[in-house]
């Protein structure tokens, strides 16, 4: 699991680990020369090689730009040609200044020959976790330059413009190919506007890690939803695998239905009850389910309920919706159960076995509560208001507990915003959920896993949702062998 810490935490772990560097007596800054050597790292790993390389460091008056500096004077070292840009000349950091000069870097300011049109290589090391809002006009000049200049951008710690806690951007920012970040994944790497402006992500351990507060924000790996994913052992039966229930389809539109039962099916082999008015269809497309053409309470034994996708939101729905949430048992509300919830919150709030919701962006706000740039922010606002785990749809999308405790999901491709993914997000997580484990760890292993099938599906083409059910059993055996499958977890 990879937390994800915000500036204060991360600041306040720098406090405790310079302490202990002091008491180590090694030099002052250390934590500074280890992220700059870390980012060096990294950057000659893209670049493959350093003599000759041209390099234009972006420099702001913080210890961002003494880090962009450190490393420049790295890769000056190394035989690079680098040409430091100080946006604020008087507070360019001393030492890394000093250092970058010695290994025979140049320095110029904000209006000088900065090399940006001619560059392999653009540090951005304006502002990091110290930044307020969006670039100033200065800064916001040459980052746009940079973003469309020849040269690889690599933000320092964070793309400056770019909120480090929430991934908002307001206003200006730069967006590179790569960020390294320092310490801990900030969440504003990952989520929001942010995951956009970030690229791809490396961290680098500068040794904070048993000075960190526990993270209150989390992203899975591979490995982590792999334990969701356990194969049968012997003595399992139906029951120990998890037996899930679906109320969705209509008669007239039995697809949902249909997409949902073999998400379930196809997660897990255990058993799927199917209840409501499309059973003909579900009943001729997967045989394996088990089929009622009545109530809920006609299905069977089941574990957990998924309620929502294409059931429609009459009286007859409202009321299938009513006895499962009655129900003790974790019920995951989807599509038009959300819509049926929204108007009756007290359906959710008073239960006391897990509710999972999983709206969108306008399902969400149906509940009076906006969608604002903090997507991790507004989500525990409504898991909170509701006492239910939230799972916000979105490019990453997010889960929240009542708690606060989230999750940001990295395995997310624009390509499932498509028809029905939806159904069979909702048919992952209640198959995920009929084992008992904790529903927003739960709900977040499903987001994994949704993902991940449709980065797999996406491999031969546009994917429509039916692609996923189909490929599921092949993306379940590929995370539980991360090592082996070719689907890799972020770099992060
Ligand atoms: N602490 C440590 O031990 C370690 C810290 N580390 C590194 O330090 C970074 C944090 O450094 P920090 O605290 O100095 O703040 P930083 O991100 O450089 O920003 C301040 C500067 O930005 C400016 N500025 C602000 N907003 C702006 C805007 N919108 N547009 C333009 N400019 C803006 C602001 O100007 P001012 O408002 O003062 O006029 C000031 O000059 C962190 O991200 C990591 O890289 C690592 O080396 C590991 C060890
Ligand atoms: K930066």
């Amino acid at each position: 699991m990879i937390g994800l810490s915000t500036a204060a935490e991360v600041r306040a772990a720098e406090v405790r680990a310079a302490e202990d560097v002091l008491l180590a007596r090694t030099r002052e800054g250390a934590l500074m020369r280890r992220a700059a050597t870390g980012l060096a790292t990294v950057c000659l790993r893209r670049l493959g090689r350093a003599h000759g390389v041209r390099v234009t460091v972006l420099v702001g008056g913080g210890n961002n730009g003494g880090d962009a500096l450190f490393a420049g004077a790295h890769l000056a070292a190394r035989g690079a040609r680098v040409t430091a840009v100080l946006l604020d000349p008087g507070r360019a950091h001393p030492a890394g200044l000093a250092a970058l000069r010695r290994a025979g870097g140049r320095v110029t300011g904000p209006e000088g020959p900065d090399g940006l049109d001619r560059a392999d290589l653009v540090l951005d090391g304006i502002v990091g976790i110290g930044g307020r809002g969006g670039l100033r006009p200065a800064a916001a000049a040459l980052a746009e330059r940079a973003a469309t200049g020849p040269g690889l951008t690599v933000a320092v710690d964070v793309p400056s413009g770019v909120d480090a806690d929430t991934g908002a951007v307001e206003g200006a920012a730069f967006p590179v190919l790569h960020t390294v970040t320092f310490g801990a994944v900030k969440p504003g790497l990952v989520v929001g506007d942010g995951r956009g402006y970030a690229g791809t992500v490396h961290l680098v351990d500068i040794g904070l890690g048993p000075h960190l507060a526990p993270p209150r924000a989390h992203q899975l790996t591979d490995a982590d939803v792999a334990a969701h994913l356990q194969p049968p052992e012997p003595g399992d039966d139906k029951y120990s695998r998890g037996v899930v229930g679906v109320v969705a389809g209509s008669a007239t539109y039995p697809g949902a239905a249909v997409l949902c039962t073999g998400a379930a099916l196809r997660t897990r082999a255990g058993l799927v009850r199917y209840a409501g008015t499309a059973g003909d269809g579900v009943r001729a497309a997967w045989p394996e389910a088990i089929v009622t053409d009545g109530r809920p309470a006609d299905a069977g034994r089941v574990q957990a309920w998924v309620a929502g996708p294409g059931m429609g939101t009459d009286d007859d729905a409202r009321s299938v919706l009513a006895e499962v949430l009655a129900t003790d048992l974790p019920v995951v509300v989807d599509a038009d159960a959300l819509t049926m919830a929204a108007r009756e919150p007290a359906l959710v709030r008073g239960r006391d076995a897990p509710t999972v919701l999983t709206p969108h962006d306008r399902e969400f706000e149906r509940f009076g509560v906006p969608v604002d740039a903090d997507r991790v922010g507004s989500a525990r606002r409504l898991a909170a208001e509701l006492g239910a785990v939230v799972l916000l749809k979105g490019d990453a999308t997010v889960v929240a507990a009542p708690d606060g405790t989230a999750y940001v999901n990295a395995t997310g491709t624009s390509e499932l915003a498509t028809a029905g993914t939806g159904d069979v997000l909702a048919g992952i997580l209640g198959a995920l959920l009929a084992t008992g484990t904790p529903a927003a760890e739960t709900a977040a292993a499903a987001a994994h896993l949704h993902g991940r099938t449709g980065q797999l599906a996406a491999e031969r083409g546009p994917l429509i949702a039916g692609d996923l059910v189909r490929r599921l059993p092949e993306t379940v055996g590929r995370v539980r062998e991360p090592g082996t499958g070719g689907l890799r977890d972020s770099e992060a």
